[in-house]
């Protein structure tokens, strides 16, 4: 089994003694062993009997994250009041369409004085809202100054063994960001701070339905060229909703934004990316049969959070008036059962433009 690397030697000199990591899944479990590379004591909340078990008794997370050698200061939980008992810090990593119903079950027991940072990548359907202004609208106001949102290129299966790894840490507060740097950095794990936390959330959740689009490219055979337009218009869309938002264009030059848009865009780690591929491989027939809520395409590809995000992402456009071609085909594809060959080339029938229209004085990406 591959262990995780990072020493006390390398990190980052912390005052936390204890992480409570909310989410078994993948991510959390790959969080929360690097965390106790550092020496924190991680108490990890699964929702899984089966998880909990795995963790403590075989220290591996055989159900998310199989083949991982998980670190002997993880403890597993299915309580999460047990979880957050003394913790000084709390990670919340489960997928965005359970964030809410689950801060309803569980915010009585949640510690206010201590940062909450969020990891989760996505735009919760109805609401249209991302995992902070989910915790911001579902939490009473005095735990809203120590909210904190961490993206960037992460793939849990890389940090599970301790390689490389850069993200940034958002916040209203440049101390809260500061304090989980701390505790999060390693030598093989950097943290920057950053004070856009709606732009690298909306970043974080984009990339997702851009690399479905990247891996239905790939899928076709349309090679790299095709790919580096697509992650180049993508970024495109990406700042032009993060600007409407509110967010600023320069997060869109960073970790949570290109960075992590190029890393997703261009590997089959990716588990969106992989749902493009699979996309394409699928006959035309059983591709429409499998439109949700007519067949087991949700089910199937439960994981990748940019099938759910392409809808949102798709209502949200609409309603801020932002044209995001690229992600409107991906939810055309995925939600209304278009051809996927179809949509893919309706991109490439566009009208021709300039690349960039000036803007105020600057120069912005052109709108089509
Ligand atoms: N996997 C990665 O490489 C990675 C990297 C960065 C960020 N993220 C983000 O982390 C978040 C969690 O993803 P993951 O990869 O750890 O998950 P996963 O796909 O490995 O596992 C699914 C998780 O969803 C949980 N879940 C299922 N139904 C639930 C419910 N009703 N209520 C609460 N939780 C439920 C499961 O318990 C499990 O923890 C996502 O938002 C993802 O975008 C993942
Ligand atoms: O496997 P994906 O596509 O969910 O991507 C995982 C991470 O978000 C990469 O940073």
């Amino acid at each position: 089994m591959a262990s995780a690397g990072g020493s006390m030697k390398e990190a980052a000199k912390t005052s936390v003694r204890k992480v409570a990591v909310l989410g078994g899944g993948a991510f959390g479990t790959a969080m929360a062993n690097h965390v106790a590379s550092k020496g924190i004591l991680v108490s990890l909340w699964a929702r899984e009997d089966e998880v909990v078990h795995s963790v403590n008794s075989k220290h591996e997370n055989s159900t998310f994250l199989a083949g991982v050698l998980l670190s002997e200061k993880i403890v597993a939980t299915s309580s999460v009041a047990e979880a957050v008992s003394e913790a000084e810090l709390l990670f919340l990593i489960i997928p965005t369409p359970f964030i809410a119903k689950w801060l309803e079950q569980n915010q009585t027991v949640l510690p206010w004085q201590v940062p909450l940072v969020c990891f989760s990548k996505g735009i919760e359907q109805q609401s249209l809202r991302t995992p902070y202004e989910i915790l911001v609208d579902e939490l009473p106001g005095k735990y809203h100054a120590k909210l904190a949102v961490v993206s960037g290129p992460s793939f849990a299966k890389e940090i599970g063994v301790g390689l490389p790894t850069s993200v940034a840490c958002a916040a209203q507060d440049l101390e809260v960001a500061k304090q989980v740097q701390l505790a999060l950095a390693t030598r093989n794990f950097r943290v920057y701070t950053a004070a856009d936390v709606i732009g690298a959330e909306l970043c974080g959740a984009l990339k997702n339905v851009l690399a479905i689009a990247c891996g239905a490219s790939d899928g076709f055979g349309f090679g790299a060229n095709a790919r580096a337009a697509l992650i180049t218009r993508g970024l495109a869309e990406m700042t032009r909703l993060v600007v409407k938002k509110g967010g600023k264009a320069s997060t869109i030059t960073g970790l949570a934004g290109v960075g992590d848009l190029v890393l997703t865009c261009s590997s089959s780690l990716s588990r969106n990316y992989s749902v493009g591929q699979a996309m394409v491989a699928r006959s035309l027939p059983e591709h429409k049969r499998q439109v949700p809520g007519t067949g087991n395409f949700n089910q199937d590809l439960a994981v990748a959070e940019g099938v759910k995000t392409s809808l949102a992402v798709h209502l949200l456009a609409e309603r801020l008036g932002v044209e995001m071609p690229i992600c409107e085909s991906v939810y055309e594809v995925i939600h209304k059962g278009v051809d996927i060959k179809t949509a893919l080339r309706k991109l490439q029938d566009r009208p021709l433009r300039a690349e960039h229209d000036e803007y105020q004085g600057t120069w912005v990406w052109s709108a089509l």
